[in-house]
């Protein structure tokens, strides 16, 4: 935790908690992170069952609704998500109004904005807003649609048209094919789907965050997670599972990794991938995205990305003490499933929509405007040269 002393007035003011480090901001019943076990709870069930067992449209409806679909719940799931997984006309044609080089992370952004407003239209201010239910079923269609925003962005670039959706595949395998437009290998769906349940929550992270804090002024849903994706985009956050891929291809090869790091660590570079502001023995979902990574390594024949992989993250542990995080073993899996580099971070949105939503009906369900106080250390009292204070 860092507490800053400031210089005016030292004795009159407060701690203060940069980055609001070690802060307990509010209670939450949807995940729980816990650092000293190494360990991550959704609603109560670890991340690692979920990840072995479940389809992630059922580890949605457990982050929405607090438990496990029953098999009449999973219909009523397909039967009101499925059929908004088509690109919308609307959507498509904001995405093609972006400039061709814009970053895939805009372009979700754009589109959710777009979405938010088409289903808002109509609702005054005046008004209380969507319900529970309304909300709930607003999140399953954003969930729903996001897939086709993300790899429509991917085949525009490649200079391929869209995949028509397919309502008889899972979530995963959809995404999958509308990325390819080929089914997939179970093999690689299965760790696509882990991935995307590792990805779905992670308590207050700083996009989370500022998805409450716009829900706790009592906009919409939609505001809440265009506000989430431009936290997400950082490189310290989710921008960083992009910039391990740059990273792995900047250095190319396993016997290069010593030389690099040297060179890395003299220049005092963040290796990005490395580090967490709540873990710091290691990432408690690093274990089951580094065993699908490796799953998937065999199915493809990509021995020599893992040995760069193994090689830089032994080094950089043994000279910095410093564990992976999830973006880690995510960024070369998603490299190896056919993901280009730059939709990696529209992945996590993909996944993280979940968790946003959730929290987002959590805080309206027990609201409180989330407005802290700041220590003022400019400079102080003064006057505009010339003002003379009117008579009255
Ligand atoms: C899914 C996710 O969003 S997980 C996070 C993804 N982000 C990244 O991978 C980006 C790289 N990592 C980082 O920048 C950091 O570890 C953060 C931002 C994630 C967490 O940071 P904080 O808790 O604020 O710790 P902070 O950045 O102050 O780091 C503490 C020390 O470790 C160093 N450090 C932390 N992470 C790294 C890293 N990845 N590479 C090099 N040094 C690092 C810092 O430079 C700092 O050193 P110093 O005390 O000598 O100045
Ligand atoms: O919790 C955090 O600060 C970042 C993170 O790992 C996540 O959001 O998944």
């Amino acid at each position: 935790m860092t507490s800053t002393a400031l210089p005016h007035e030292p004795q009159q003011q407060p701690e203060v908690h940069r980055g609001l480090a070690g802060v307990v901001a509010d209670t939450t019943a949807i995940s729980r992170v816990n650092p000293e076990t190494n360990s991550l709870l959704y609603r109560g069930y670890p991340v690692q069952e979920l990840a072995a067992t479940q389809p992630f449209e059922a580890v949605a409806w457990l982050l929405w609704n607090g438990e496990l679909p029953s098999e009449d719940d999973l219909t009523w799931l397909r039967a009101n998500g499925r059929p908004h997984r088509p690109l919308a006309d609307d959507v498509r044609a904001a995405i093609d109004a972006l400039p061709a080089d814009a970053h895939p992370m805009d372009e979700v952004r754009t589109a959710v904005s777009v979405i938010g407003a088409r289903e808002t239209a109509g609702e005054s201010l005046l008004e209380a807003g969507a319900s529970p239910e309304e909300n709930v079923a607003r999140s399953l269609r954003l969930f729903a649609a996001l897939p086709a925003i993300v790899t429509y962005g991917q085949r525009r670039r490649r200079g391929l048209e869209p995949v028509p959706p397919r309502e008889d595949l899972t979530y995963a395998e959809n995404f999958l094919w509308m990325t390819h437009g080929e089914l997939p290998d179970p093999v690689v769906v299965d760790a696509f789907n882990r991935s995307m349940i590792l990805y779905a929550e992670h308590s207050f992270n700083a996009s989370t965050f500022t998805a409450r804090v716009i829900a706790s002024t009592l906009s919409d849903l939609h505001s809440a997670v265009v506000g989430a994706i431009g936290a997400l985009k950082g490189p310290l956050h989710g921008g960083a599972n992009e910039m391990v891929m740059h990273v792995l291809e900047e250095i190319g090869s396993a016997d290069r990794v010593d030389a690099w790091l040297d060179e890395a660590l003299a220049a005092r570079r963040k290796i990005m991938g490395f580090g967490h502001r709540v873990y710091k023995h290691g990432d408690s979902r690093v274990p089951t995205m580094r065993a699908a990574l490796g799953t998937l390594v065999d199915h493809y024949g990509r021995q020599d990305l893992l040995d760069l992989y193994e090689r830089l993250e032994a080094r950089f542990v043994e000279r910095k003490g410093i564990h992976p995080n999830l973006d880690y073993p995510s960024g070369p899996a998603y490299h190896l499933m056919g993901f280009d580099t730059v939709t990696f971070t529209p992945l996590f949105v993909a996944a993280r929509v979940t968790g946003w939503t959730a929290h987002v009906m959590e805080q309206q369900a027990a609201n409180s405007l989330i407005r802290p106080l700041a220590a003022y250390d400019g400079p102080p009292e003064r006057h505009v040269p010339g003002y003379q204070p009117s008579a009255s």
